[in-house]
């Protein structure tokens, strides 16, 4: 599990502009003009109330005359910023729906890009979290927030301003209680930081769990460890339940804490305006005329409170949406050779996975000939899937080169590299779309009749056509039909159709009982010839006519030849092979 949300510092108003216009992407120019139209609205909306000072004058003094201009220029305002914000509105939240789709296709894109290492590393929870909820929290409410944001900060900032030139010393109350109040109340906040990053990680953990908990639920049931893991479940929901109130708790306080001061900041300039009428050094209109002020600004500054959890909810959102954008796909050459031959070597190979100490692969030096039959065999852990990972860079080695007809794998694309591979491991995934289409993925052009070809070769065209639909039943309405060997057969059709010249095999055929291994095995020597094939064995009687066999111990290869060379070497392939006979 990816620890969420600790490492990048909280950032104020501005970082936080500067991070929401990189994430509005192509959209960013929408989302600044619909800034600047809140901007313009909440510097009206303050000039608008800062003329109840020279209206309330008038009305005080008893002039005949209905102040006209006033009440016309009041008007105005109050319809010009009604217009600007209706405006900024419509324009936000159309521009929120665009940002959250390109957001998400552009979130896609990196995990396409991203190397394979990188994304393991993430639980779908964790993915869950950020393509779902996080997209959605950041974008609906960037418009807003900044919007509301501005105007709770400039409708009062205009004011005091207005107010320095009418009364100082109104003003300077005015400054010291309401924008005072903000910085404060942020400090407060600071304090209870740490709970987005927790409430987040919470959520995570409890979807990675409930995910967990309902594909692997017919395992559980085999095993009677349904009531088990359904406590890990409780569990971790628990926490999610905790985390949550304490949160509430911890954000109730200071947000009645504000608001009481808001509402004592009102009292403060009230006694304060009262005392100057008293001593007859204030008109009765101006202090009228603040005291509407004051209300008028206790209200954006209240609701400022309230947004402020809201703001930390979009931080702690950007930080993991920033964390994932910021991983770097693996580099690649911009003009790579190209492949013209599919020989594959590793030319002294150390590779360790990231966090790790150890080395996994040990100064690994190989040759898998073009259209040659290699075999990796050895004990469980000793590295095999790790070289098997690497031809298709899952990762890059720390040190040495691997190169795929003498092109240094390290200049191609996944987009150029795996259209040269194909891969058939024991875990086979089915989509839940039609089996046709579950086979046409592997090749997007192929015609109806290539599909049904390339089933054909791989032993399951009968078995499909017993299906209801056909080729156009839905994995999900069979799935609990389908047996091992018959999801097996169904992923080597998709090999097949794919047709790379390079086939990785995960040695398929171990988990699959004596019929089903048959009809697998007689598929995937249709799949292999005449490619470039290493497979990973654990049962050495399926490999003894591969061209190399190569023994991997501790990340070493430690002996290498054909099935009966090793034999005579009388070493460790030789143990193992004997340890498998039947006595
Ligand atoms: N993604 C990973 N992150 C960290 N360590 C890993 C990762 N994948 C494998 N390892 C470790 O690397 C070592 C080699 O693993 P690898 O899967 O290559 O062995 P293997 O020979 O294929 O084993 P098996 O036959 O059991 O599949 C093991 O110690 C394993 O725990």
């Amino acid at each position: 599990m990816l620890k969420i949300g600790s490492s990048v510092p909280r950032c104020p108003m501005v970082n936080l502009y500067r991070t929401l216009i990189k994430v509005a992407g192509s959209y960013a120019p929408q989302l600044q003009r619909s800034l600047g139209l809140s901007l313009l609205a909440s510097i009206i909306q303050g000039c608008t109330l800062a003329l109840l000072f020279p209206l309330l004058d008038a009305l005080a003094s008893f002039q005949e005359q209905l102040p006209g201009r006033l009440l016309v220029l009041m008007a105005g305002g109050t319809v010009l910023e009604a217009l600007l914000r209706w405006r900024e509105l419509d324009f936000g939240w159309r521009t929120s729906i665009e940002v959250t789709h390109e957001l998400r296709i552009r979130l896609g894109e990196q995990l396409r890009q991203m190397p394979q290492e990188d994304l393991n590393r993430y639980q779908s929870g964790d993915l869950n979290l950020i393509l779902s909820s996080d997209v959605a929290d950041l974008v609906l409410w960037m418009g807003s927030i900044v919007s509301l944001i501005l105007q709770a900060i400039v409708v009062p900032s205009t004011l005091v301003l207005v107010t320095l030139w009418v009364d100082w010393r109104l003003a300077i109350a005015l400054l010291i209680t309401l924008p005072g109040a903000i910085p404060f109340y942020r400090q407060l906040r600071r304090h209870a930081a740490t709970e987005m990053p927790q409430m987040a990680q919470a959520d995570a953990i409890a979807t990675s769990r409930l995910i967990e908990y309902v594909q692997g639920l017919p395992v559980l049931r085999a095993h009677q460890q349904v009531g088990q893991q359904s406590d890990r479940l409780q569990a971790a929901l628990q926490h999610q339940r905790q985390i949550q109130i304490d949160s509430q708790d911890r954000t109730t306080r200071p947000t009645l804490l504000l608001a009481g001061m808001v509402q004592a900041s009102l009292c403060l300039i009230l006694s304060l305006g009262i005392s100057l009428v008293w001593l007859q050094d204030l008109k009765i209109s101006t202090l009228m005329a603040i005291i509407v002020i004051v209300v008028c600004c206790s209200d954006p500054l209240t609701y400022l409170a309230g947004l402020t959890t809201l703001f930390d909810l979009m931080e702690s959102a950007l930080e993991r949406v920033e964390h994932l954008m910021a991983i770097c796909p693996l580099p690649v050459a911009p003009k790579p050779k190209i492949i013209t031959d599919y020989t594959i070597t590793f030319d002294h190979v150390y590779f360790r996975y990231r966090g790790q100490e150890n080395w996994i692969l040990n100064d690994v030096s190989l040759e898998l000939p073009e259209r040659s039959f290699t075999a990796l065999v050895g004990p469980s852990g000793s590295g095999k899937t790790t070289i098997a990972r690497l031809i298709s860079r899952y990762a890059d080695p720390q040190s040495g080169t691997l190169a795929m007809g003498g092109v240094n794998l390290q200049t191609l694309s996944p987009a150029i590299l795996m259209p040269h591979l194909a891969a058939v491991f024991q875990d086979v995934y089915l989509f839940n779309d039609t089996i046709y289409n579950n086979i046409r993925m592997a090749k997007p052009v192929a015609s109806d009749a290539d599909v049904i070809a390339a089933a054909k070769i791989a032993n399951c065209h009968g078995l499909i056509q017993r299906f209801p639909q056909g080729y156009h039943t839905r994995v999900g309405e069979v799935g609990g039909a389908l047996s091992g060997g018959e999801r097996q057969r169904i992923s080597i059709a998709r090999a097949i159709l794919k047709d790379a010249p390079i086939i990785l095999l995960d040695e398929p055929t171990s988990a699959l009982d004596a019929e089903s291994e048959v009809l697998v095995q007689h598929a995937i020597d249709r799949l292999v010839a005449d490619k470039t094939v290493v497979v990973i064995a654990h049962r050495l009687s399926t490999i003894v006519g591969a061209d190399q066999i190569l023994v991997v111990q501790a990340g070493k290869i430690i002996e290498r030849g054909t099935h009966s060379e090793l034999l005579n070497q009388k070493g460790a392939y030789s143990q193992m092979w004997w340890s498998q006979q039947p006595q």
